[in-house]
């Protein structure tokens, strides 16, 4: 049996496909969820239906009914335990990615992070071959999977196998789980609603502070410029290991990977594993006092110069053009020039 899972009630399209074409003719793909997603387990199971997929085991316990990584990789492992299947699947985001490094590490098995390319072994030995993102994608790494159990999450732009997929009626199983309550560490205790709507995954604009900002009190103005410009404020993770921002907004390796249309990296020297988790975005502005940064060496546009000077110069200049359009009706922030038309 091939196994996914559907960590956060949502069926991940890919992972059918990729699950059936590891699977052996007749060998079933089943799915594994945690009852209080809040998503209906009847829902889930008609999507899985449509992609093959013949029974849905949904495990419960009061410690799953809000997630908790501890919590759910060890009712992971257990249903791995129960069900024996010879591979267990699930999205490369970071939710399942955490379930499934617990349930791997309980269970001793071996897990295979961001998989872009997966295939059984030809030779029969049920091995797989695949091809996984290393380094926040920046490396790609081939490798050979061999154990019982094998675990592996599956990234987005994952190569979709060319496998039919028959439609099948996908039976629901609900059973109960030992949860040691001890697991219980790690518990949402608070949910807070943006107030703008915008997250630093979504945001067009995200205005970004490292050590050159100083501290937590230079991130005010970087407040007033990401607003202005209908963005967020992210940062760098010396900003977090100071206790300047809370680590959500961390941008990369370790925080979060954006693709705004414009990234502002402010006194940010630009460590490849920051780069990593900006580098998708559509172009990058660099304000920093040493040229030689690499930030300033890759960015589309850079400004040499102290930021505790460039910053409020800019924003002097936006609440001027905006003071100048409220008197005549206009908008105060002019479309930008294309990228590469004013590099320094
Ligand atoms: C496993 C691992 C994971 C990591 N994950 C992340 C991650 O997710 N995100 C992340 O950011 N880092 C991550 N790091 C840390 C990373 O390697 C760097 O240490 C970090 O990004 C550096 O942050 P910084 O650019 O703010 O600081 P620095 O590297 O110290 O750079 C500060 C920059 O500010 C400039 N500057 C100083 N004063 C001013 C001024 N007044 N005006 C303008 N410019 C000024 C300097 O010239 C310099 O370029 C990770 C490291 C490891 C080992």
């Amino acid at each position: 049996m091939q196994l996914i899972v559907v960590a956060d009630g949502q069926v991940v399209p890919e992972l059918p496909a990729v699950a059936r074409s590891l699977a052996s003719r007749d060998e079933p793909v089943e799915a594994v969820a945690f009852a209080g997603t809040g998503v209906p387990a009847g829902d889930v199971a008609g999507e899985l239906g449509g992609y093959g997929v013949s029974r849905l085991h949904v495990v419960r316990h009061e410690l799953l009914d809000e997630y908790g990584p501890e919590a759910w990789g060890s009712a992971l492992a257990t249903v791995i335990d129960w069900l024996g299947p010879a591979g267990v699947l699930a999205s490369a985001s970071h939710r399942d990615t955490e379930v499934l490094t617990h349930a791997a590490a309980r269970a001793g098995l071996p897990l295979a992070t961001n998989c872009v390319r997966l295939a059984g072994e030809e030779d029969g030995s049920g091995a797989w071959r695949l091809t996984r993102t290393r380094s926040g994608g920046v490396l790609l790494e081939d490798a050979e999977l061999t154990a019982p159990v094998k675990l592996a999450t599956v990234a987005a732009a994952v190569e979709t196998p060319q496998v039919p997929l028959q439609p099948a009626d996908c039976e629901v199983t609900e059973s109960a789980v030992d949860v040691p309550p001890e697991l219980a560490r790690t518990r949402v205790a608070e949910r807070v609603a943006s107030e703008t709507g915008l997250s630093l995954s979504t945001a067009p604009v995200v205005v970004s502070g490292g050590r050159g900002v100083g501290g937590a009190e230079g991130f005010v103005v970087l407040e007033e410029l990401a607003e202005r410009l209908g963005g967020v404020v992210g940062c760098s993770r010396v900003a977090t290991n100071n206790g300047w921002r809370p680590h959500r907004d961390q941008v990369g390796l370790t925080g979060t990977k954006i693709a705004a249309d414009l990234y502002i990296a402010c006194g940010i020297s630009g460590a490849t594993q920051h780069w990593v988790g900006c580098m998708d975005s559509a172009a990058i502005l660099a304000i920093n006092t040493d040229p030689e940064a690499p930030m300033m060496q890759r960015a589309t546009y850079a400004v040499e110069g102290d930021v505790h000077e460039v910053v409020p110069a800019v924003l002097a200049e936006i609440r001027r053009r905006a003071d100048g359009a409220a008197g005549s009706g206009r908008s105060g922030v002019e479309e930008p020039a294309p990228a590469g038309s004013s590099r320094r």
